[in-house]
């Protein structure tokens, strides 16, 4: 189900050139290309040709839904992403007919019928040499091959990759005999994941290098859990972070020193932002809902030798009802909140947004970098922030190329 105000962006974008693009090669026969409201994972078509284009009139929409929220600085900070091999991580459903085996995305107009995958340009070179290579070891045995329904790459660009096969049977000791075997000819990790069970042949995550200004970072990724999707622009978010923090403007005017104060972060995940940004900063705050990933935040700051972060299992909603002085909450009691001068909040919500209460809870802050996945409710929670900050800059970074998605970032300044 669609929102009436996303039915209206596919309104909007269905006038556009990227869907007159997506109508033309639907009608050479090129399936699995949206042709309605978005949805992950159709995007099949890499159009570097019409690439520049397409981000110009998604750039436009991702405007316009502040029109009559607040105004935003007349410069986009537009980051363009690689034109091909850029998502570190695909999945496809792998189907069967008769001896054949081949990867396919599924279209929900029809999702009976596989669009098949050949080769996937759109991610990343490793995820590329092991689509044949894995297809050709798990067809030659019935073993790995019967019931395998889905194969899902995580990989970074050091070349560290896993890939977890989803069946609809148990695995027994044979399947990882053979799984085993296959890991070690191929080089990589693998996961085998069926009904109640998980085999982790020989670890379930990846660790990315990320170069940020000048300083390398290294992030322990999760097999399941949220990763940054485009290296590039991953990158390039961290950088954007970090100068938002101390520059009113991209130009280095309005420049503030945060070194004596404090960072919170919502929606902190694997402490991707924060662990780039804690060096700006006196001391910082972050807060995760999923234990899986405040575990692996827990790993990046030793390996970063970050010492001045404290990571800490809570939603945002109960963080601010902490920091309002609501309830006592046992994850918080190693933690002294008073000891913290929380100038800076940095949030990074899931696509639904943050909501009214979460964003009035926002509003306590001097300043307020908040990344989102969705426009539209961005700028949503921009109406409430607006009443007391005003948008200093306006970023797009561009992690979803071909797709209508487009990821972006405001700095919002109290008045
Ligand atoms: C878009 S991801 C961002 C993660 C991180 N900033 C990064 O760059 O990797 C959103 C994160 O919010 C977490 N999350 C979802 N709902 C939440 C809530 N109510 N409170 C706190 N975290 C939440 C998810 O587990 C996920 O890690």
């Amino acid at each position: 189900m669609f929102s009436a105000s996303a039915n209206l962006t596919a309104r909007r974008f269905a006038s556009t050139r990227f869907f007159r693009s997506a109508r033309a090669a639907a009608s050479r026969g090129c399936r699995g290309v949206r042709l309605t409201a978005p949805r992950a994972r159709l995007d099949v078509e890499c159009r570097p040709e019409s690439y520049s284009e397409e981000l110009a009139e998604k750039i436009a929409i991702a405007r316009s839904h502040f029109d009559d929220v607040c105004a935003l600085p007349t410069q986009t900070e537009t980051h363009e992403s690689a034109r091909t091999e850029f998502r570190m991580r695909a999945e496809f459903k792998v189907w069967h007919d008769g001896d054949r085996s081949y990867y396919a995305m599924s279209d929900s107009d029809r999702p009976k019928e596989p669009v098949e995958i050949a080769d996937f340009p759109m991610a990343s070179k490793k995820i590329r040499e092991l689509m044949p290579a894995l297809l050709r070891e798990v067809t030659k045995t019935e073993t790995l091959r019967r019931k395998l329904f889905q194969a899902n790459f995580l990989t970074t660009t050091t070349g560290d990759a896993v890939v977890s096969l989803l069946y609809h049977r148990q695995l027994d000791d044979n399947w990882e005999r053979e799984a085993e075997a296959m890991r070690a000819r191929l080089g990589i990790d693998i996961i085998g994941r069926a009904r109640k069970q998980k085999k982790v042949l020989a670890k379930d995550f990846v660790t990315e290098k990320v170069v940020v200004d000048g300083r390398e970072f290294s992030y322990k990724q999760l097999e399941g859990s949220f990763t940054q999707p485009n290296a590039g622009i991953a990158a390039q978010m961290l950088e954007w972070a970090r100068s938002v923090a101390t520059n009113d403007s991209p130009d280095g005017e309005g420049s503030v020193d945060v070194s004596t104060r404090d960072l919170l972060e919502l929606y902190c995940g694997n402490g991707h932002f924060t662990i780039a940004l804690a060096p700006l900063f006196r001391k910082c705050l972050a807060t995760e809902i999923s234990k899986s990933s405040v575990a692996a935040a827990q790993v990046n700051m030793a390996a970063n030798g970050v010492d001045n972060l404290v990571i800490a299992r809570l939603s945002a909603e109960e963080l601010s009802d902490a920091l309002n002085g609501g309830r006592e909450y046992t994850r918080l009691k190693d933690i002294n909140l008073a000891s913290y001068d929380l100038s800076t909040i940095l949030v990074d919500p899931p696509r639904a947004g943050m909501g009214d209460e979460v964003s009035t809870f926002c509003a306590q802050f001097e300043r307020i970098i908040y990344i989102s996945c969705n426009p539209e409710t961005l700028a949503r929670d921009c109406r409430v922030l607006s009443k007391t900050h005003d948008v200093k800059r306006f970023a797009v970074f561009d992690q979803f190329p071909y797709t209508p998605h487009l990821e972006s970032g405001v700095l919002l300044k109290k008045r």
